[in-house]
């Protein structure tokens, strides 16, 4: 009965068969609703959504592609542009090596169009859950009236709100195995508020309904609940406000994510308005150098607008010739973003590696792409309880909150505030997988405060004071492999040719500058970062810099050349067998860690990763130290 009682008469149909055109034209200015569902298997979110797309005669997704090739032979683009925003998302996260398993769906109806996303599944689903939310303006989360309010349902609720989702319905599915029991009803919903004012949801619309029979899909109230005044699941999905029109009240930003120089005539920046509106005349700042301008005119493929909004692709041209690349922000003049390189924030972890303390991951944010690095966890979040716990690392699925450091600064607004500005992944530099989804929280103060100061004396000063090219000599090797033996053999030789070095070895950093450092992988991480740091400082003071140490990791090694200008960091393999290291045991290290009364050591119980490309490889075995050396210097010169 509800069944037929709930089913509107739709006048989409009669337009899609007598006239296209206009039904795409109907179509393409309704707003967008992104949703997620939210529930276990059981509550009956599959056939809730069945049901809303069955209700709302929703579009099939084959359908929609038959339109699309229809409106295309027939010379119209309006349909294609919803349902590039659909593929697009999943082909960008696709292209970062995530596995998806959230279903996107397309629904519209007279008033709306809809994507809602359908994450499945116990397993991985804060993985699921965040690729869901992370876009979507509003969840639903269901609740299976015979249940009530259980250890998930406040899982997604507290995800949600983490992701910054403040349209939270709660659906009380299957009444009708309830009886439509009012004081059911009220009792789940009732239990919620109390849990959601824990976490900070303030509101929520609470609707009974069954997925099942249809009550309060559609229409409301359901002859089987009278006594429910609100609105039908469907009714409040169409009027409820979404994001992007709560986006265009707040100041105007807007990430250029290409320059268009056509030809020398024309500059224009293009990217996605983030929030605000922009008309042509408006103050503008770019972001991070903070020059002004103002907007000579806004310019779409569809020719000049007056304004434009939040949501809209547009291409800004300036009054003034400034320096604006991709990466940066045009913003209102008067209310900028902040710009910072060190941040608090919320990790999420995607990978089934854990986080490494320390490490170089790249971080996109917007179209800005920096190295930097995650610190050790101040706490992770226990996501059943909401409980904070210590943590040492991250591993999947774990949220945590951890200072993040940038090397460069980056032009961003508090997640909560600005989504677009807020949000990032990391990408691990050597597999290019995302590994994990951040919100900002705020910059450290610390991080306002400190300012590159410009010095008169430059490193190309001090290199020709020096008369010498610097150079970070980079040796890498197993623990007895003879990196310090030939290290300092080359540093010898140097000397002998009036060349200025320094050799960095345990000796003068693992006693001094990193004596708070043990053989933990994060504390080897952050032994190199510090080593390589100095390194960069002797090669900016002009010397030619040779460094012992194992590092182990690759990555560590890669960040260190990254740091450096171009062709100055040389990887050099000593290239020991363990075998010849361990009958060497220069320290008896090896028989300790074979006896185990040492843990984690090289080669025995903790991984050493062989450059790929080093740019020099020695063989101890065939070569005495000193031809090693010779090997060396003959290979690195000349160097001026
Ligand atoms: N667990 C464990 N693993 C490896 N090495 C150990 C360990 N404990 C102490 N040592 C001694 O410390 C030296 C390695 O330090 P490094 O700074 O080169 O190591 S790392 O690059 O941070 O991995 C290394 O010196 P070398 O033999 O000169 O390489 C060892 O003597
Ligand atoms: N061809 C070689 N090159 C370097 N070291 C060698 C060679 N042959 C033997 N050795 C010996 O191996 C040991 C290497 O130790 P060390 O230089 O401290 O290694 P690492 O710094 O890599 O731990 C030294 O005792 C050195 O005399």
């Amino acid at each position: 009965m509800a069944d037929t009682a709930n089913t509107p008469a739709y006048e989409s149909d009669a337009l899609i068969a007598q006239d296209i055109d206009a039904y795409l034209e109907a179509h393409q200015h309704k707003t967008m609703l992104r949703f997620i569902t939210c529930g276990s298997v059981d509550d009956g979110k599959s056939t809730l959504i069945g049901r809303l797309l069955y209700d709302s005669k929703m579009i099939f997704e084959d359908q929609l592609a038959a339109l699309e090739s229809d409106s295309r032979r027939i010379g119209t683009q309006g349909q294609e542009i919803d349902f590039a925003l659909l593929v697009d998302g999943l082909a960008a996260e696709r292209e970062q090596g995530i596995t998806i398993d959230v279903a996107y769906r397309f629904f519209s109806t007279e008033k709306r169009k809809f994507i809602v996303a359908d994450c499945p599944g116990h397993e991985q689903y804060t993985r699921n859950m965040v690729t869901g939310a992370s876009t979507a303006d509003l969840a639903v989360i269901l609740v299976d009236a015979r249940k009530g309010v259980l250890v998930q349902t406040r899982r997604h609720s507290f995800l949600c709100h983490q992701l910054g989702i403040r349209s939270v319905v709660l659906a009380v599915n299957k009444m009708d195995l309830v009886g439509y029991d009012r004081a059911v009803f009220e009792r789940i919903v009732a239990d919620y508020r109390d849990f959601a004012a824990t976490i900070g949801i303030e509101n929520f619309t609470a609707i009974p309904i069954s997925g099942f029979k249809g009550d309060n899909i559609t229409a409301a109230p359901s002859a089987n609940t009278p006594w429910y005044d609100g609105p039908s699941l469907i009714d409040h999905l169409e009027s409820v406000e979404v994001l992007s029109a709560a986006d265009a009240g707040k100041p105007f930003r807007m990430p250029v994510q290409w320059v268009n120089r056509p030809d020398l005539d024309f500059r224009g920046f293009s990217g996605l308005i983030a929030s605000g509106t922009i008309a042509s005349g408006d103050a503008v700042r770019v972001l991070p150098s903070g020059r002004t301008s103002s907007v000579a005119s806004v310019v779409t493929f569809d020719g000049d607008l007056d304004r434009a909004i939040a949501g809209q692709s547009v291409t800004l041209t300036l009054a003034d010739e400034i320096d604006c690349s991709r990466g940066n922000v045009i913003a209102a003049a008067d209310d900028p973003p902040q710009v910072a390189d060190q941040f608090e924030a919320t990790v999420v972890w995607l990978a089934d590696e854990d986080l490494h303390v320390g490490r170089g991951y790249w971080l996109k944010l917007a179209t800005q792409t920096v190295s930097a690095t995650v610190q050790e966890p101040k706490y992770r979040i226990d996501v059943n309880t909401m409980e904070r716990l210590a943590a040492k690392t991250l591993s999947l699925n774990d949220i945590g909150v951890a200072e993040v450091f940038a090397d460069k600064p980056l032009v961003f607004e508090p997640y909560a505030t600005n989504r677009t500005l807020g949000g990032f992944i990391l990408i691990d530099k050597a597999t290019n997988a995302t590994v994990a989804a951040g919100m900002l929280h705020f910059s450290l103060r610390r991080s306002q405060n400190v300012h590159w100061q410009a010095t008169d004396i430059t490193r190309e000063h001090h290199a020709a004071l020096k008369n010498q090219t610097p150079r970070v000599l980079w040796f890498t090797g197993l623990s007895g492999s003879g990196k310090s033996t030939i290290a300092n053999e080359v540093e010898k030789q140097l000397a002998l040719m009036n060349r200025h070095t320094f050799l960095l070895d345990g000796d003068n950093v693992r006693h001094g500058l990193n004596k708070d450092l043990g053989f933990t992988e994060a504390d080897r991480i952050e032994n190199i970062r510090r080593i390589g740091e100095v390194a960069k400082l002797m090669a900016d003071a002009g010397l030619i810099v040779l460094t012992a140490f194992i590092s182990p990791f690759r990555a560590e090694r890669q960040m260190v050349r990254d740091m450096l200008a171009e062709n100055e960091f040389i990887e050099i393999f000593v290239d020991t067998p363990l075998e010849v290291a361990e009958a060497r045991d220069v320290k008896g290290l090896y028989r300790k860690a074979r006896e185990g009364k040492l843990k984690n050591f090289t080669g025995i119980d903790s991984p050493y990763e062989p450059p790929e490309n080093p740019d020099i490889v020695v063989n101890t075995v065939d070569m005495t130290p000193e031809e090693a050396a010779q090997y060396i210097i003959r290979r690195i010169l000349p160097l001026k």
